[in-house]
């Protein structure tokens, strides 16, 4: 299962991260109003760790979004609102990174909503709905993606914790196209400081 550690921004405890844990990916966040924005300095010294960067966005134009993978050597990015069909097509023209679209799970749904996504991207991402976007510490109804339509692999995300595993692996277990899992809140002393122990440990046991 890949797993990707998300809301790095102290230069120190993002190395010791990919030194100790070598996550698939690092997630840094480019939202302003998020308690885990990284800075450019600091996402500058972490752009020459050896680990795959996905860049976290919220409201982004194209131009940033184009620029930041070219300053910071993103290797994805992490379309994090309400990116339209349109916009995500032009993004896969014109760069080549990996495409994750977020879908916030409130309730329900709307596979329909999702399909003319799948042929510019290449992984879903579905996390907790919250006003703030992301990182709400919360888990969601896991049971809606039973009914997962389509081919296209997803990660999963919303307050997954050590406390999580055994339902992450049943989820797994029953779901092929459930490619991974993406962490975050639950394993931080403070907002973008993580707890490398914890990480380790859900490492060793997903
Ligand atoms: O984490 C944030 O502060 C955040 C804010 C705005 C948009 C996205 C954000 N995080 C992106 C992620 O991919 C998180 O890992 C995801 O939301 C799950 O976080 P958590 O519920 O804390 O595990």
């Amino acid at each position: 299962m890949k797993l990707k550690v998300c809301g790095m921004r102290d230069p120190d405890n993002a190395r010791e991260m990919v030194e100790g844990i070598h996550p698939d990916w690092m997630g840094l966040i480019f939202y302003p109003k998020s308690p885990r924005f990284v800075d450019d300095h600091s996402a500058a010294a972490i752009k020459a760790l050896p680990v795959d960067k996905v860049g976290v966005f919220v409201n982004a134009s194209l131009t940033e979004i184009l620029h930041k993978i070219v300053l910071f050597g993103l290797k994805a990015v992490q379309l994090h609102s309400g990116e339209s069909v349109a916009f995500v097509e032009e993004l896969r023209q014109k760069t080549n990174v990996l495409i994750f679209k977020v879908f916030s799970v409130n309730e329900e749904i709307d596979w329909k909503s999702m399909e003319p996504y799948l042929e510019n991207i290449d992984y879903f991402l579905f996390d907790t709905f919250t006003e703030a976007y992301g990182g709400s510490g919360k888990t969601f109804n896991w049971e809606i993606l039973l009914d997962y339509p389509f081919e296209k692999p997803f990660l999963l995300s919303g307050g997954l914790g050590l406390e999580n595993i055994a339902a992450i692996k049943a989820l797994d277990s029953k779901i092929p196209q459930m490619a991974g899992v993406d962490i975050n809140s639950k394993f931080e002393m403070e907002p973008g400081m993580k707890n490398l122990d914890l990480i380790s440990r859900f490492r060793r046991d997903i």
